[in-house]
């Protein structure tokens, strides 16, 4: 008889793999694609908002270039996990989008709604200490944002809403960061 349960374990790792960044554990690009699919859908569906944050480290490069990329690393980590801490419910999903950048999907979220979680996570992020990892306690790293949100037929396509969002975080990084934009 072939032992199963092994089989199982392993795909459980493999399909684990798939779906995770490895360097922050929170969902990856292709899982975030995904969601905004099924989310679209449902939210037209329903006639629910829903609400798009790209979120962006400011100076990142300069975060690596003094402390080193194992540090960039940790930080990484630790934006990440602060971020998936200020999501309401469980249907929301933070995702890395690329290197420095991350993405909030906020399903049946108005644009008020995801505004306050947005400034929520502005303010922990600039909270975020790195002591814990050998840095002086006056590190500090701050994210800008970009904010869009689907209601009425205003975006026709899931890309165009996520392009709305990355024009508004285009704006906060060029209004001088630390700062949330809203298309
Ligand atoms: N440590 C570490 N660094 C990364 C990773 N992915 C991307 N980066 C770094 O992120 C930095 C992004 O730099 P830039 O695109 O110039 O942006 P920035 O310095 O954050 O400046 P602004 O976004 O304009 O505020 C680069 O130095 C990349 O090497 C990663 O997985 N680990």
């Amino acid at each position: 008889m072939h032992d199963i349960s092994r089989h199982v374990k392993k795909y459980k790792v493999l399909e684990n793999i798939a779906k995770i960044d490895h360097l922050t554990g929170v969902a990856n690009r292709c899982t975030l694609e995904k969601a905004i699919i099924k989310n679209w859908q449902e939210c037209i569906v329903d006639k629910q908002p829903l609400s798009f944050i790209l979120i962006d480290i400011d100076f990142f490069k300069l975060f690596n270039d003094n402390f080193g990329h194992v540090k960039g690393d940790k930080c990484l980590q630790k934006v990440a996990q602060t971020i998936e801490d200020c999501l309401p419910s469980k249907d929301s999903l933070v995702a890395r989008y690329g290197g420095e950048e991350f993405a909030v999907v906020l399903p049946r979220s108005h644009v008020s709604n995801a505004e306050m979680i947005a400034k929520r996570i502005q303010e922990k992020i600039l909270n975020i200490n790195f002591r814990d990892i050998g840095l002086p306690a006056n590190v500090k790293i701050s994210v800008s944002q970009g904010l869009a949100c689907e209601y009425n037929n205003q975006y026709r396509t899931s890309e165009a809403l996520i392009c709305a969002a990355d024009t508004a975080l285009y704006r906060a990084k060029s209004e001088g960061r630390n700062k949330l934009c809203i298309r």
